[in-house]
């Protein structure tokens, strides 16, 4: 295979091998992603989210439920109403009982609202008159015209630096059934606050109540989703005007849905005690965070082990096919390059020699009856005196000369920069040389002469033509007798 095909076929081969090593561990990391995120978001749906929900609710509940059993205990004390029917004389007891009640329960505050005179009675005493035409008085007037026994309301307390206060405001009649006015206590959101700003802070997700017109009534100290306040309205908040559209009636469940790019998971709950809307929200960018950091960091690795893999891969081949080439370009016996390898040598130290006007010769070298040398003392001796031979024979040449096994017993020397008069001289050394030389085997001296033919390069020489001409002087030799040098010159064709 031509070497161009042999590296294009190992590019292609690193290529596939990237490529496989790649998308397989990208799959798997992929994989790994995608099944960690939907475990997570399922997680969150099914876990986090409605348990966060459960605890809020229940500590809202704990808050609730003993406040409205202490409200309704009030509305049907026969003191207070016996004082009330008794034309409201002297606020002392009232201002004692109602005392009493805060302090006993540990309620926040207490409180009752005359129907007959509105006078608005607390623990310190008589705080104010109630007015129609005054909006902070404005929800007397609603539980006075509501059908419901109470109600819970969320309101600044006007008596406690307007400190935020459920308010459970219960209605009071006669023992006639005639209405006489309201009474009840109010308890801070404290608790609830600081439990929302827990988990708010804590878990990264959003704690808020909203009531039925969409508007946010409750959450932490330090706000509810995207910095929004108690007060305002869910549409209102930048990045959320669309999500309450997007609730399906009844509201209570779990829902999906996008605020500037982000994903949200959201649980919703109806508290009935409120008449509001419990909503958990989370979004997952900062649950996805680590897997996604997990991820990259996979791939990372991922990179890195395949190009690794692959540079090895790339080293073993490339040791590999040296050896291959090494292989292929070399004789076994005598180490010398063989006909493959010399061609690729002579054809560049030809081109060199036209390019550069410099002279080339041309040595072809045969060994003399070789074959008898075989009869006589066998292949292997044969071997060891070609070994030999060509051992000598290097030992004479420069480095930048190139030598090759041409055949059985015959070697081609190409003597860069060599005319042909100091290329006769070498090829007479050589002939001496091998002449007196013997090489020992099995205890016998092989001896053996050579007949070497010349010829110098000329500039309308191919390296076939080169070598052609080297061979009729080669036959000269020995035509002639053979252990001698003959040279032949360039004729050019007819
Ligand atoms: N031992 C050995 N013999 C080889 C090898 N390659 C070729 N030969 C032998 O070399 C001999 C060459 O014989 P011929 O081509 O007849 O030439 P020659 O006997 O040298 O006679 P001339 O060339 O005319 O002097 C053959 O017998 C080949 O078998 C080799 O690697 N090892």
């Amino acid at each position: 295979m031509p070497l161009s095909h042999s590296r294009k076929a190992q590019s292609i081969l690193l290529l596939l091998l990237l490529a496989l090593l790649l998308s397989g561990f990208a799959a798997t990391s992929v994989i790994g992603y995608y099944t960690s995120r939907d475990s997570i978001r399922h997680n969150i749906v099914n876990t986090e989210l409605p348990l966060t929900s459960d605890n809020i609710y229940s500590e809202i509940q704990k808050d609730l439920v003993r406040p409205i059993l202490i409200s309704s205990m009030m509305s049907r004390d026969t003191f207070l109403r016996d004082w009330v029917l008794a034309g409201e004389q002297d606020p002392t007891p009232i201002t004692r009982y109602l005392l009493e009640v805060q302090e006993h329960y540990g309620a926040y505050t207490s409180f009752f609202i005359s129907e007959k005179t509105h006078t608005y009675y607390q623990a310190k005493g008589v705080l104010k008159q109630v007015r129609e035409d005054e909006p902070r008085d404005v929800w007397y007037f609603r539980v006075r015209d509501m059908q419901d026994a109470y109600e819970i309301n969320v309101d600044p307390d006007m008596a406690n630096r307007d400190q935020l206060t459920i308010f459970i405001n219960y209605k009071v009649f006669d023992y006639s059934g005639n209405f006489i006015g309201v009474t009840g206590v109010g308890l801070t959101v404290d608790a609830v606050v600081k439990l929302i700003d827990d988990y708010q802070q804590r878990y990264e997700r959003s704690v808020y109540f909203v009531d039925s017109d969409g508007r946010l009534m409750l959450t932490g100290a330090e706000g509810g989703p995207l910095g929004a306040k108690a007060g305002q309205l869910l549409s209102s908040v930048a990045g959320l005007e669309a999500l309450r559209a997007k609730l399906p009636q009844p509201k209570s469940g779990n829902f999906k849905y996008q605020e500037h790019g982000r994903g949200h998971f959201l649980n919703v709950r109806f508290i009935p005690e409120l008449d509001w809307y419990l909503f958990v929200d989370k979004h997952e960018e900062g649950a996805l965070a680590g897997i996604r950091h997990t991820l990259y960091l996979n791939l990372l690795i991922c990179a890195l082990i395949s190009g690794l893999v692959l540079l090895l891969v790339y080293l073993a081949m490339r040791r590999y096919q040296r050896f291959i080439t090494t292989l292929a370009t070399t004789d076994v016996l005598t180490g010398l390059p063989n006909r493959r390898g010399f061609n690729l040598l002579a054809g560049q130290a030809l081109q060199e020699a036209k390019r550069n006007q410099s002279p080339l010769s041309a040595l072809l070298i045969d060994l003399d009856l070789f074959k008898q040398l075989n009869d006589t003392h066998g292949h292997l001796a044969g071997d060891e005196v070609l070994r030999g031979f060509a051992h000598n024979l290097q030992s004479n040449l420069r480095q930048s000369d190139i030598i090759c096994r041409w055949g059985g017993e015959e070697f081609i020397l190409l003597l860069k920069d060599t005319g042909s008069s100091t290329a006769r001289l070498l090829a007479e050394k050589i002939r001496e040389q091998s002449d007196a030389s013997s090489f020992p085997f099995n205890g016998v001296n092989l001896r053996v002469s050579t007949s070497i033919g010349i010829t110098e390069l000329h500039d309308e020489d191919t390296l076939d033509r080169l070598i052609a001409r080297a061979d009729r002087a080669l036959y000269r030799a020995k035509q002639s007798g053979r252990n001698r040098v003959c040279e032949e010159t360039f004729e050019p064709q007819a």
